[in-house]
């Protein structure tokens, strides 16, 4: 319960979403050290180093520039710009804090150099190569400015002799810090391109896996993986009974003697597409091997499955099969049975083997049909052999 308030708390003050929180946990990471600094002006108040009005000044701008960061990020404004992070910016505004803070610190103004480091320090991992040139120009820029009029209004705190070093300090450092952020980030940019790359190896890969390169559809050993993923669903709920057809191409073999294997690829690859076209979504279609293929019809019976099975051959019978050879038509026979949830998936594959060989006997461009056998006791394992269907496979 506690938990969840902290949570629900963070979400709110952070935001739930993990990019925009951990922009917002940057930013005000950043915003603790500048507040640190407002500490340190009542402290240098104390001591007589600072006069009051202008730490008041300064608190008040480090205090309006923090509350104005963690509104424009929390509120989502920062995502409408090309870089929703906001960085160089966020940047420039504290580098202008700073450089301020330098001027009204009399005495101790040397100590805010180091923020001017820490600052840049932040834009190391966020920045771009020319939003590092464009803080680092900035800084020795807005630097020497402050330092030249300081040196004109208060040069006993501001000494020209101490100013040049702090200069040359700033000139030196600053470009060098800068050089770096480039660095970071084209070692960023190198990263990034060799993550997609192999993002789209792996995606390559999950296909060559998984996809007949010819057709495109599903091969053999991954359609076993579905197969046996539509078994244990079907062993579990009950329900989602399917069917299995297998199909082969009628002569397939004149097709390659008489107009070449290109031709014969083109018919295969024009059967995938078109028979997919006539299938429910949930069906899964699969290069068996050569020119046969392994229909899997989900939650139907097999007259249910037949009527697929007819609609295909129909769309299959009027459609050109190659643009080389228009005239080209294919026909097809299919072997067809029911899984029963109490056989091993090769029985049923099997079994629509030899429906397709009854199917190829009666003379092709048909689907015959063997059924599943009776079960023959309750007590039958899952695992066990099927019994033989002693009835020929009905041909439709
Ligand atoms: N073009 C092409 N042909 C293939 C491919 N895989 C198998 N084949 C051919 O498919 C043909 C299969 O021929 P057969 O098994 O004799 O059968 P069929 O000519 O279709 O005769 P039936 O099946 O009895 O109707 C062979 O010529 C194989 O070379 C392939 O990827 N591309």
């Amino acid at each position: 319960m506690q938990t969840s308030v902290t949570s629900s708390l963070a979400n709110w003050l952070l935001s739930a979403d993990p990019k925009q929180r951990l922009r917002i946990q940057r930013s005000l990471l950043a915003a603790n050290v500048f507040l640190a600094c407002c500490g340190l002006q009542a402290y240098a108040v104390w001591m007589g180093f600072m006069n009051a009005q202008d730490a008041t000044w300064l608190s008040g701008a480090i205090v309006a520039n923090c509350l104005l960061w963690y509104a424009v990020l929390r509120s989502g404004l920062n995502q409408r710009f090309a870089d929703p992070a906001l960085t160089l910016p966020q940047i420039l505004a504290a580098l202008t804090i700073i450089i301020g803070a330098y001027a009204v610190t009399g005495p101790v103004h040397g100590s805010t150099m180091m923020l001017l480091v820490l600052v840049l320090v932040f834009g190391v991992f966020n920045l771009q190569p020319r939003g590092a040139r464009i803080a680092a120009g900035y800084t020795v820029v807005a630097m020497g400015v402050a330092q030249g009029l300081m040196m004109a209004r208060d040069p006993v705190n501001y000494p020209f002799k101490l100013e040049i070093v702090h200069f040359l300090l700033t000139a030196a450092i600053v470009p060098t810090i800068s050089s770096l952020a480039a660095q970071l980030s084209s070692l960023r940019a190198r990263l990034q391109s060799q993550k997609d790359e192999l993002g789209q190896a792996l995606v390559r890969i999950q296909i060559l896996a998984t996809r007949d390169e010819l057709t495109g559809l599903v091969n053999r050993r991954h359609m076993m993986d579905v197969l046996h993923q539509h078994r244990k669903r079907l062993e579990r709920t009950g329900h989602h009974r399917f069917c299995l057809a297998l199909i082969d191409l009628d002569h397939f073999k004149r097709v390659n003697d008489t107009h070449g294997h290109g031709v014969g690829d083109e018919v295969l690859r024009n059967f995938a597409v078109i028979a997919q076209k006539a299938l429910r979504d949930t069906d899964v279609l699969a290069r068996w091997g050569g020119e046969e293929f392994l229909m899997l019809l989900n939650d139907t019976s097999t007259e249910q499955a037949n009527v697929g099975l007819e609609r295909v051959r129909d769309m299959i019978a009027g459609a050109p099969m190659s643009s080389a050879v228009p005239e080209l038509r294919a026909t097809f026979s299919a072997g067809l049975t029911a899984y029963d949830c109490a056989e091993p998936l090769d029985a049923c594959i099997e079994r629509a083997d030899r429906a397709l060989y009854a199917a190829k006997a009666a003379g092709r461009n048909r689907t015959a049909v063997e059924q599943a056998p009776a079960p023959a006791s309750t007590s039958t394992p899952a695992n066990a052999a099927p019994q033989r269907q002693s009835d020929a496979a009905s041909i439709i």
